[in-house]
């Protein structure tokens, strides 16, 4: 017998997921990254593409949070979020557009589904993701034949898995409380809050995209960039926009793409999007 309750919270948490993607994709500048202006350092995808992709997974997203509420364990966890990478490859041609994206944002949909209608906090809701799977991501050892699992090998850095292991310490710690400040300093553009979200994030993380790309040296450039971002007064200050677009024309120059700090900024709109409903 169909539970009509819980399926219609299941889309509802696959909506925001979805919305927190576009709403990624969306906001500009983005160092290096896709957006509607333009693709950034990438040459194998644009905007569509990652509209096609976001569009191919959202199902899985509902079909987690479903299995998340029955408290289905991480082996069928992964098995959905194995089926929406193909359903990714799929509508993309074959580019990897947001397989960081489903591991992460999927994790969380499964903890929305069990949470059931209960109030709980983006950073609380970050944290239960640790608290029930992170001891089993954290045995996955690193894979030697995926570009984040040959930098996590190369550079001694954990990557993705890491990250939702710790139930996202870079989320709790950067990404939600940029949000907020970005929209205390500039109240009435969520398009900046965003912006100061994704350089708080890029300023700290270990993203081995940025490692993949431009190895230690890229890393260390990009973490720089954000962080003289941040401290001239970030979305607070003056000509922002000026600067940050400054800072994506050097990424593309160097072909550097920050796409491990981009999912992040969808799992912080996601956690906090679950957090207001
Ligand atoms: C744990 C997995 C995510 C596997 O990860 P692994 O580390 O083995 O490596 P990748 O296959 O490279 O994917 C990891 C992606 O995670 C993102 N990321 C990077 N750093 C971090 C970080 N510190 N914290 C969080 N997330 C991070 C990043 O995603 C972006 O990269 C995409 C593009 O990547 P790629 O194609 O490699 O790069 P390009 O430069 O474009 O390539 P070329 O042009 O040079 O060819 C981009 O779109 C972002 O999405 C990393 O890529 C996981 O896949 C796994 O275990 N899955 C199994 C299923 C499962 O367990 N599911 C759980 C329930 S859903
Ligand atoms: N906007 C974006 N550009 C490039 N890679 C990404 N991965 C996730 N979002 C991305």
């Amino acid at each position: 017998m169909p539970n009509f309750a819980s399926d219609s919270r299941a889309h509802h948490i696959a909506e925001l997921a979805h919305r927190a993607l576009i709403d990624e994709l969306e906001a500009w500048p983005k160092p290096g990254l896709v957006s509607l202006v333009d693709s950034g350092s990438h040459r194998d995808m644009d905007a569509d593409t990652l509209r096609r992709s976001a569009g191919a997974i959202a199902p899985f997203f509902a079909e987690l949070a479903r299995a998340g509420a029955e408290g289905a364990p991480l082996g069928d966890l992964r098995r959905i979020g194995l089926r929406a990478e193909i359903a990714m490859m799929a509508a993309t041609g074959g580019i990897n557009a947001h397989k960081g994206a489903i591991f992460s944002l999927g994790l969380i949909c499964a903890a929305a589904g069990l949470a059931g209608g209960e109030a709980v906090s983006a950073e609380d809701l970050a944290e239960r993701v640790g608290a029930l799977w992170g001891p089993e991501i954290a045995r996955k050892p690193a894979s030697p034949i995926t570009h984040g699992g040959r930098a996590a090998l190369r550079y001694g850095v954990g990557g993705a898995g890491a990250e939702a292991a710790a139930g996202f310490p870079a989320v709790r710690a950067l990404g939600l409380p940029a949000l907020r400040r970005g929209r205390h300093l500039a109240p009435g553009h969520p398009q900046a809050a965003r912006i100061e979200c994704l350089f708080a994030l890029m300023a700290d993380l270990d993203d081995t995209n940025l490692l993949h790309r431009g190895g230690e040296e890229g890393l260390r450039y990009a973490q720089g960039a954000a962080r003289e971002f941040l401290e001239a007064g970030g979305v607070g200050a003056a000509g922002w926009g000026d600067r940050a677009l400054a800072v994506h024309h050097a990424f593309v120059a160097a072909r550097l793409s920050p796409g491990g700090s981009a999912d992040l900024l969808a799992v912080t709109l996601f956690l906090d999007s679950l957090a207001q409903t």
